[in-house]
């Protein structure tokens, strides 16, 4: 039984820098967090770090960055020494990766159905009859309607709501303790996000996992997420529980939720983000 006080995740002052023909980028700076058995979401402007923070838990940065890092902890796993042996049998098993566009995650010339089958018999001792049928109901279990159908169809012709589900029940064969969702909900209409949100909310609190949520989407993340990271040009210049955003400290917090529309207080404009140059220094 796993310690659920225990953080699955630790991460002590973790930079990456990506070495360019331009100079170096500074995309991620000393940013220092725990994920415990919760919702915690990463929100920030683009290119502020979120996905390259997601990328180099998983050790999936491009060849050429360089990543450093006090300490980075993934339950008994030293992500700092681990060999790439060992990160390959920790990806998709122990740590899994949602992202925006799963047809790009699933492979073009082989049936949904198939595919979730090969995952069935890479963890399972399984019979591919059982595998099979252990699919139909994976696929049940993130409410496909018609597994039979959807069994048989190519990834070109699954929608995206229904991709991600199909990644979704990849996952829930693996069993992982931490997911990493990229903006995995941000290609999808009102009422799909809905349905793709609930099943996941469902799995972490089912199965007792973490979830980091990666996404531009302050509303979204305040009423899905445990935990809100606030990230800013690299940095983290706030974390806060998702319930006590209203009383968020940080100007540029603040300055998220005073642009977020709202319906209670319709409001000719919404107020623009003023920067100011200080926030990265007191983040330092
Ligand atoms: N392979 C790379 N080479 C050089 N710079 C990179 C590379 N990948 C990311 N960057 C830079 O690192 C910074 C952070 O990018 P990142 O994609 O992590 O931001 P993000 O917050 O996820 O943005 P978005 O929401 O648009 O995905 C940006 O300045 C980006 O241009």
């Amino acid at each position: 039984m796993a310690d659920t006080t225990q953080p699955i995740l630790t991460v002590d002052n973790m930079s990456v820098e990506f070495p360019t023909l331009s100079g170096v980028v500074n995309a991620v700076r000393n940013v220092s967090f725990t994920i415990g058995r919760e919702k915690v979401g990463i929100i920030g402007e683009s290119g502020s770090g979120k996905s390259t923070t997601g990328r180099a838990l998983m050790r999936l940065q491009p060849p050429q960055a360089v990543v450093r890092a006090d300490h980075m902890q993934f339950e008994d796993v030293d992500l700092l020494q681990a060999s790439e042996k060992e990160m390959l049998s920790i990806r998709g098993r122990r740590m899994a990766m949602i992202l925006q566009d799963p047809k790009y995650s699933l492979n073009p010339v082989m049936s949904v159905g198939e595919q979730i089958s090969e995952t069935v018999l890479l963890h399972e001792k399984a019979t591919r009859r059982e595998a099979r049928q252990r699919t139909l109901a994976m696929l049940e279990r993130v409410k496909i309607r018609d597994p039979e159908r959807v069994y048989n169809l190519y990834p070109h012709e699954v929608s995206g709501g229904m991709g991600q589900r199909i990644m979704i029940s990849m996952m829930l064969i693996a069993s992982p303790s931490l997911i990493i969702a990229d903006e995995p909900t941000s290609a999808l209409d009102v009422t799909v996000r809905q349905e793709v949100l609930s099943i996941l909310d469902e799995l972490v609190s089912e199965r007792n996992i973490g979830l980091i949520f990666i996404s531009h989407d302050l509303n979204l993340v305040r009423t899905f997420c445990d935990r809100v990271i606030i990230m800013y040009s690299g940095q983290i210049v706030e974390q806060i529980a998702a319930k006590d955003l209203d009383n968020a400290r940080h100007p540029y917090t603040r300055g998220l939720l005073n642009a977020l529309p709202s319906l209670d207080h319709p409001r000719d404009r919404l107020e623009v983000l003023k920067r100011d140059p200080t926030w990265l220094e007191a983040a330092a």
